[in-house]
């Protein structure tokens, strides 16, 4: 879940790409990138870190042209090296630039195609790169000469969707010629496509999510469907088609519990409301489990279950108090690479108000429980500030299965609710009672809110895969490569353990 925007305007876009960055810096914290077109040039600078770090005066004065693309990185595939850091950059049969959102399951098979048929080399082991070639390579086939039309782009979509399996939201330029977006055509991953009317006529912005566009006051004009590619080509006209053979949206569900802003609109639901949603259904569920007047005081761990421990709170009639206290200063926990610095950040995230503890069952209200590095760390904490008994609840249901679709759940162990029941994981985190979501709840709760959305990427929750290529050996794969990295090389400083095929290439 990495945030991705594309630009076309009639005015430099550096600025305005830095600043919808930082409004989807939520959706990845590893690394940042901006590349613009300026006639037949690129501008790129990216590299690891937050946007506000990546970017000097000097970068941002380099970064010229009035249209553009941006990204930041949360990794799922390849390393968090700076190198795998995006866009990435292409220069045949035209020069391209392209960030994408999401992870393909194919993408080694892929690389290797890439090798040996289509004879384009791979630098990295980011997917991302891949799908970028994927797309070059296609776009090389549907043309003949100089001349790149809407139609030649749009076959190359149609025939990468075929090639590539997975989740993808992607933006691209093609310098010179116009920006691209399209989406995979299970719809998985969210994109949103908004307009400014000027004077000099429209400008365009596709974003990860709508909050991007409305803070950089451009109108949301609508999602992109699932396999559908907009075009915006140099004269500023927008070309759109379908280019799956079988489309279906089926959103991923932990962008609602979990990973959007909650401000955001995808796929024609408020993340707002569904999270409120979630609230009320899991109060139904806390009162079928608990006695009228058992638990004292309700409080959310925050940032992102606060509305659904809002509603909660309501619809059981019990008071609800900021308990904990959020430094603003320290990132999203989940998304920090390497358990050991997630687990050191709780502490330094979080901290407790002890008279809102003192001699109280509370009830500590989470959007999920994934490693269980916050849920343990923070039951700990309430005891320590004096709460009599702590009651734990998930406003998403327990998180069983790997994640393939680019949320970094890659492997079944590292998943706290794994093979465990109920209880067990409640014992895990020694709590005194732990309540989670239903998966039908959930769904739910997400349909409420737009009845027009009525299936979903639920994997890690249902164990489904929307994509219908997912195996068990697959994942035995993926599990495995995980916990045996292959040995670096002085080529792979800094990688980290994610690759699922270890064997080379191009060997
Ligand atoms: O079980 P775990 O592996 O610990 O993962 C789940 C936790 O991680 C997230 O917090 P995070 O700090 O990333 O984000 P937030 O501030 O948006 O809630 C989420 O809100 C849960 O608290
Ligand atoms: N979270 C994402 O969307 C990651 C994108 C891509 N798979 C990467 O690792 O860079």
């Amino acid at each position: 879940m990495c945030g991705i925007v594309g630009v076309v305007s009639h005015q430099p876009v550096n600025q305005l790409l830095y600043d919808a960055l930082l409004l989807l810096q939520h959706r990845g914290q590893d690394a940042a990138g901006i590349a613009t077109n300026h006639s037949s040039m690129f501008s790129m600078h990216k590299a690891n870190g937050l946007v506000r770090d990546v970017f000097r005066t000097r970068n941002m004065r380099s970064l010229q042209g009035n249209s553009g693309i941006g990204h930041c990185r949360y990794p799922t595939a390849g390393s968090s090296s700076e190198e795998e850091a995006q866009p990435f950059y292409v220069n045949a049969p035209f020069g391209i630039t392209l960030a994408h959102n999401g992870n393909l399951t194919n993408w080694e098979q892929l690389k290797q195609d890439m090798f040996k048929n289509d004879r384009r080399h791979i630098n990295t082991d980011s997917d991302s790169e891949v799908l970028l070639n994927v797309l070059a390579h296609e776009i090389q086939q549907a043309t003949t000469g100089l001349l790149l039309d809407p139609d030649a782009i749009f076959k190359a979509v149609a025939v990468l969707h075929r090639r590539v399996r997975g989740g993808y939201a992607a933006v691209a330029q093609i310098a010179n010629v116009g920006l691209l977006a399209f989406r995979d055509p299970f719809g998985i991953r969210p994109l949103c496509l908004g307009i400014n009317e000027t004077e000099q006529g429209a400008e365009y912005l596709i974003a990860s999510e709508s909050v991007a566009l409305e803070g950089m006051g451009f109108r949301f004009v609508r999602d992109i469907a699932p396999g559908e590619a907009v075009f915006i080509d140099a004269d500023k006209q927008l070309h759109s088609r379908q280019c799956a053979d079988n489309p279906s949206l089926n959103p991923c569900v932990f962008e609602f519990v979990y990973l959007a802003r909650p401000d955001s609109i995808i796929d024609g639901a408020s993340v707002y409301a569904t999270r409120l949603k979630m609230g009320e259904y899991l109060a139904e569920k806390i009162k079928r489990e608990f006695k009228d007047g058992e638990i004292d005081v309700v409080m959310p761990i925050p940032d992102s279950s606060r509305p659904a421990a809002i509603q909660l709170a309501l619809a059981l009639n019990i008071e609800y108090r900021e308990g904990f206290i959020k430094n603003r200063y320290i990132g999203r926990t989940f998304l920090m690479p390497g358990q050991a610095m997630r687990k050191k950040s709780v502490r330094q995230k979080l901290n407790a108000i002890g008279s809102e503890f003192k001699d109280k069952v509370v009830l500590l209200v989470d959007d999920s429980i994934v490693r269980g590095t916050t849920s343990r760390e923070i039951v700990q904490m309430a005891r320590e500030a004096g709460a009599k008994k702590v009651i734990f609840a998930s406003a998403a249901p327990p998180v069983i299965f790997p994640n393939v679709y680019g949320i970094d759940m890659p492997t079944r162990d590292e998943l706290i609710a794994y093979g465990r029941t109920t209880e067990e994981v409640c014992r895990e985190i020694t709590a005194d009672a732990l309540v989670y979501q239903d998966i039908d709840a959930l769904k739910r709760a997400i349909s409420d809110v737009n009845p027009a959305l009525t299936s979903f990427e639920a994997s890690c929750f249902d164990g489904i895969y929307v994509t219908g290529d997912i195996s068990q050996d697959y994942l035995d794969k993926l599990e495995y490569a995980r916990h045996n990295p292959k040995a670096p090389g002085p080529e792979d400083a800094g990688r980290s353990q994610l690759n699922l095929n270890l064997a080379t290439t191009e060997g």
